[in-house]
C-alpha cells in the first residue's frame, strides 16, 4: 500500500490503452510519488499491464478488479482501498460506438451511456465524498474532443461524451468551494484497442433498417476519411499518459485539457460563431465536398496550428 507522502491513484479501464500507459507511467515515477491502483473489470487481462509494469507490480502498482457499470463492484473496490483515502481519481474507462443511428438498437446505445457517463458518475459518487471531507483531491476525466465537437456517425458516442462534459462543468464549480479539482483531458483520435475494436464492428455490421445511401456515405465517404484522420492526427497511448500526468502535477490544472494542438482549430469553429452554423458546414464541406482531398486538408489543418494555438494545449514533451 501507499507509503508516507505517496498520492494514491486509482484508475479505471487499465486493461489496455490509455489507462494501461498512465498507469504505468504513473507507478515508474522516478520519485515514487504515486501509489497506483490499477482497475480492471477482468482481471484474466492482466498480463499486459503487469508485464508493462515490470518491477513496479506489487510496489508502486497494485491492481484490483472493477467494473464501472456495477454498484456493488465499484463500492467492494474503493471499500478495499486504506481508509477509503483516493488522492487522484483518473475515470479512463470507456467504450467507442459507430455507425448510421438506424443501424443501432437503443440497446446497444445503452450500453454506452452505461459505461462512459453512468460508469463515471457512479464513480465520481462513491470518491467524491471522502474527498470533499478532507477538503482535498483530484478527479480525473478521460473525455475526448468529441466531448467538445460532434462528429458524423459517431452520433451516440458523442452524445454520451457531451453528457459526461455537461455533468463536470456543473461540479467543477462546486467541488471548487471544497478544494477538489476537476480536469477533463480531450484527446482527439489514439491508436489504441479502441480504434480496432471499432474496426472490428463496423465490418461486422449489416445495417438494418439503413438506407443504401446512408450505408454509402458511411463506408466510401466518413470511413476513408476516418482513417486518414486516425494516420495524420493520431496520437500514441503514451503521449496521453503524458499529458494527463502534467495536468495531475500542475498546481492550477485546467478544467479543459486538449492533448491535440491540430484540435484546436475545430474546437475554435464552435467558440467562433455560437450559432453552429460554421461548424456544422465546414465539416459538411471537409467531409462531402473535400473528402477525397482529406491528405491536402489534413496539411492545412497541421497549418492552421500555428504556435499561438499550440499554447491551448498540453503538450506530452
Ligand atoms: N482511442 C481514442 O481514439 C480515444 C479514446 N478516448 C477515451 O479514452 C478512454 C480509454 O480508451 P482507449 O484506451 O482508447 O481504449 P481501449 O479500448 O484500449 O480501453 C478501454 C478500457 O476501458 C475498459 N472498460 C470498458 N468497459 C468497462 C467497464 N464497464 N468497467 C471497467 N472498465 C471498462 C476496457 O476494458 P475491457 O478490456 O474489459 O473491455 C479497457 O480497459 C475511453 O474513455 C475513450 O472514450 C478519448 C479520445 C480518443
Ligand atoms: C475531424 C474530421 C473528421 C473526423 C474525425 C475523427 C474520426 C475523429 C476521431 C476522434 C476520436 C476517435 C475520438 C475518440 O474519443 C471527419 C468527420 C472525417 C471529417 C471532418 C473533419
Amino acid at each position: 500500500m501507499a507509503s508516507g507522502g505517496q498520492k494514491v491513484v486509482l484508475i479505471t479501464g487499465c486493461s489496455s490503452g490509455i489507462g494501461l500507459r498512465i498507469a504505468v507511467l504513473l507507478a515508474k515515477d522516478e520519485k515514487r510519488r504515486y501509489h497506483v491502483i490499477a482497475t480492471m473489470r477482468d482481471l484474466k487481462k492482466k498480463d499486459k499491464l503487469v508485464e508493462a509494469a515490470g518491477d513496479a507490480f506489487g510496489k508502486t502498482l497494485t491492481l484490483e478488479a472493477l467494473d464501472v457499470c456495477s454498484d456493488e463492484s465499484v463500492r467492494q473496490c474503493i471499500n478495499r482501498v486504506k481508509d477509503r483515502h483516493i488522492d487522484i481519481l483518473i475515470n479512463n474507462a470507456g467504450v467507442g460506438l459507430l455507425g448510421p443511428v438506424e443501424s443501432i438498437s437503443i440497446d446497444q446505445m445503452k450500453r454506452v451511456f452505461e459505461t462512459n457517463f453512468f460508469g463515471t458518475v457512479r464513480m465520481i459518487k462513491e470518491v467524491m465524498p471522502d474527498m470533499k471531507k478532507r477538503r482535498s483531491g483530484h478527479i480525473v476525466v478521460m473525455s475526448s474532443v468529441m466531448g467538445m465537437q460532434g462528429v458524423v456517425f459517431n452520433d451516440v458516442y458523442t452524445a454520451s461524451k457531451f453528457a459526461i462534459e455537461g455533468f463536470c462543468e456543473s461540479m467543477a464549480v462546486q467541488l471548487l468551494k471544497f478544494n477538489v479539482k476537476l480536469s477533463l483531458i480531450e484527446p482527439g483520435p489514439v491508436h489504441t484497442e479502441f480504434e480496432s475494436k471499432m474496426m472490428d464492428d463496423v465490418a461486422k455490421m449489416d445495417f438494418p433498417g439503413t438506407d443504401p445511401d446512408t450505408v454509402r456515405y458511411f463506408k466510401d465517404v466518413y470511413m476513408p476519411s476516418s482513417i486518414d484522420i486516425f494516420e495524420a492526427m493520431g496520437q500514441m497511448p503514451e503521449d496521453i499518459a503524458k499529458c494527463t500526468k502534467k495536468v495531475i502535477e500542475s498546481t492550477s490544472p485546467r478544467f479543459r485539457n486538449l492533448t491535440n494542438s491540430l484540435y484546436t482549430p475545430i474546437v475554435a469553429m464552435k467558440y467562433a460563431d455560437e450559432t453552429g452554423g460554421l461548424s456544422v458546414h465546414t465539416f459538411y464541406n471537409l467531409l462531402f465536398n473535400f473528402g477525397s482531398l482529406m491528405h491536402i486538408t489534413m496539411s492545412i489543418l497541421k497549418c492552421l496550428t500555428c504556435s499561438c494555438l499550440r499554447r491551448r494545449t498540453i503538450s506530452p514533451d
